[in-house]
């Protein structure tokens, strides 16, 4: 286990709970920091609260109990009409990937900036080239609704890029794409990270993580410990349920 030494946080989460429905008790006390500049992979087996954990820091859920601070926002006290400036700095790529069905892959991944009110001609650009560096050229009028799995997560992923955001959250933002693109995907985040951005990606895909060299949040039994780079020899998955 390696620690964490540097000073201001942009994500902070002290002895966080979160149970659903009163009875489903995901994190027990989990303790983490993300600095700028900081990758995480997110691990842990499958139902161990990844997803989760990323939802409480886009403040798409409340912890039951504990501090969550994210950009030095106490999540607990902020009143939630401020919710959206803050996740207006954070760039996610969720598993559900949330796409408006009735805008075109364009259209979604302009977005954010239309959001932001920003003049269309600064940005048209920026997300044709996303689109195209996801291998998406050719698909930049098409409605979700005809896109496969694997191009809906990559409109997903360029609209999480296209504001420029301090902090991504990519849940499995691999899952549904060939070794290819995985590897191309993953080299864009880590050069976005070189640029700056913090990271955090969650995935129960060790190969993804092995040969990365990036810090590990290990998420087991509810709590979260920070680990240094795997060595190439571990194992490409793990086992179902591991602990
Ligand atoms: N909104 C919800 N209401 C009730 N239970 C939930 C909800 N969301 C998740 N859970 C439960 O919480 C547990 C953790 O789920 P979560 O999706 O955070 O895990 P995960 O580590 O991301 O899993 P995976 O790797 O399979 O995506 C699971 O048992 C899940 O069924």
């Amino acid at each position: 286990m390696v620690t964490d030494q540097n000073s201001q946080a942009i994500v902070t989460f002290e002895d966080v709970h979160l149970t659903y429905d009163g009875v489903r008790e995901v994190l027990r006390g989990t303790d983490f920091t993300l600095r700028p500049g900081d990758f995480r992979f997110l691990t842990g087996p499958s139902g161990a609260g990844k997803t989760s954990l990323l939802k409480l820091i886009y403040a798409a859920h409340r912890p039951t109990t504990g501090r969550v601070e994210v950009f030095g926002n106490d999540l607990l006290d902020m009143p939630s009409e401020e919710m959206p400036k803050l996740r207006r700095r954070i760039g996610v790529v969720f598993q559900e990937f949330r796409l408006l069905d009735h805008l075109t892959a364009f259209e979604n991944v302009a977005l954010p900036m239309r959001v932001l009110g920003v003049n269309p001609n600064s940005y048209r650009d920026d997300v044709i080239e996303l689109l195209s560096w996801v291998g998406l050229a050719h698909r930049i009028d098409a409605p979700p609704t005809v896109l496969s799995g694997g191009e809906k997560q990559r409109v997903a992923l360029a609209r999480a890029l296209v504001s420029k955001p301090d902090l991504i959250l990519a849940d499995e933002p691999t899952g549904n794409v060939d070794p290819v693109m995985g590897e191309k995907i993953m080299r864009l985040l880590l050069e976005l990270n070189r640029l700056g951005t913090a990271i955090i990606v969650a995935t129960h895909d060790l190969g993804l993580v092995r040969g990365l060299k990036q810090n590990i949040l290990r998420l087991k039994d509810g709590k979260v410990t920070l680990h240094g780079p795997i060595p190439d020899e571990t194992p490409a998955r793990e086992p179902e349920g591991a602990q």
